[in-house]
């Protein structure tokens, strides 16, 4: 019963496909014969024969909208290995070599994430001589605006001027083109690169010892020894900008770049909420207890490894306010004033003197989630 009902809805959809195409209105007259079940069968049936997004716009105005399509259908590659490899061939792949994303200049002299389509990554295997399997080696981390399922593949293998020449790109390391990429790139460039290492850490099981095996999505790896499944990680971090209701406390360590001063950080102990990761790492980093705490917002932080900052305001009693700093991990740890945090949000980094010395502090740059809980008390003390 069930392969039939799955046979009969593949024909249904293969046949709406092939109707739209000619005719282009069937869409409506499907969608109201369908009820919701059926509408989900089609439309995966659809994804199976000819690319997921045509299929999903047919039917998805429907049901859903079109982020709800789309993580759905994600949801499905990620479960449905036939499904995502059939989604690979009419993909979108990001290269990266050795774990360094492909980028390439615009002409305006900005750089952007070089996105090549699968069929395009087939002939630059097949021109070095390489087995095209090397592409079933992608990873899934997206669908794009555009509805097509977005891919990273790690070339690791091949001579790196070679591809570079040949895609008209240049691999740059991870953190350098972190700063040099903007909007949704940057996120994407970092989850492309850190799912890759991931499977690259984590080719053997830790209980047996043996090889794991991943799906085709990559969203997991199983030991076919002992049956244990393995999902990417991420460690979680918490961050806080403290206020004592007039200044903000702000720290470097002595691995920051010169004149960097950032909110306080801490990875999460095990079986800690993040209330708790907050108050110890406050009290072991500069010596107070805090009062209160905010939710902010949180980002995948790809150095030096996989973290999942969660981002927090708190303050502290203005009477209890003494920092006392624990040398081993921080350097220095000061309270600032909101004329003094203005100017360091102006300033450009690294701001140095023809000696090379700081001439001002500064904080990170926007894309870390630090600046944006400073930019946030900022604002909310011009407010007082
Ligand atoms: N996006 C942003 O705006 C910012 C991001 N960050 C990030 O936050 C993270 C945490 O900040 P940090 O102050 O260094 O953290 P911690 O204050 O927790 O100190 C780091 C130390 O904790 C130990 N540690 C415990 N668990 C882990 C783990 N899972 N991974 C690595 N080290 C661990 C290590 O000590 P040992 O080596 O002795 O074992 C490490 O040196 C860093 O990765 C940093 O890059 C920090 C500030 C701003
Ligand atoms: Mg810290």
């Amino acid at each position: 019963m069930q392969s039939w009902v799955k046979r009969s809805h593949t024909d249904t959809a293969k046949r709406a496909l092939n109707t739209t195409s000619l005719f282009g209105t069937v869409c409506f007259k499907v969608q109201t014969v369908l009820i919701d079940e059926e509408v989900e069968m089609v439309t995966h049936c659809c994804s199976l024969i000819r690319g997921p997004f045509k299929s999903l716009q047919l039917f998805g105005s429907r049901d859903c909208s079109s982020y709800v399509s789309r993580t759905r259908y994600l949801m499905r590659l990620k479960e449905d290995d036939e499904a995502c490899r059939g989604a690979l061939q009419s993909g979108n792949v990001l290269l990266y070599h050795k774990l360094a994303p492909l980028l390439r200049q615009t002409q305006r002299g900005r750089y952007q994430l070089h996105v090549l389509q699968a069929t395009d990554v087939k002939g630059i295997l097949g021109k070095l001589g390489k087995d095209e399997q090397l592409l079933n080696t992608s990873v899934l981390i997206g669908c794009s605006d555009s509805d097509i399922a977005q891919f990273s593949l790690d070339v690791g293998s091949l001579e790196k001027a070679a591809v570079e020449e040949m895609c008209g790109g240049v691999f740059i390391d991870l953190r350098k083109a972190f700063f040099l990429l903007k909007g949704p790139e940057a996120p994407l460039v970092t989850k492309g690169q850190a799912l890759l290492r991931w499977h690259q850490t984590h080719a053997y099981c830790s209980a047996t010892g043996q090889p794991t095996q991943r799906n085709q999505a990559g969203s997991q790896r199983v030991c076919l020894t002992n049956g244990t499944t393995y999902y990417p990680q991420m460690a979680p971090v918490v961050i806080v900008l403290l206020s004592d209701g007039r200044r903000c406390l702000l720290a470097r360590q002595s691995t920051f770049p010169l004149g960097m001063y950032s909110a306080l950080a801490g990875f999460c102990d095990m079986g800690e909420t993040m209330e708790e990761t907050l108050r110890r790492e406050v009290a072991e980093e500069v010596g107070l207890e805090v009062e209160s705490l905010q939710f902010s917002g949180s980002q995948h932080w790809p150095f030096p490894q996989s973290s999942f900052m969660v981002a927090c305001h708190a303050t502290v009693s203005p009477e209890n306010a003494e920092v006392n700093l624990d040398g081993v991990e921080l350097e220095d740890a000061r309270w600032f004033t909101l004329e003094e945090i203005e100017g360091a949000l102006k300033r450009k980094p690294p701001p140095q003197s023809t000696k090379g010395e700081p001439t001002g502090f500064w904080v990170p740059p926007s894309y870390a989630i630090a600046n944006k809980l400073i930019q946030e008390w900022a604002n909310q003390q011009k407010k007082l």
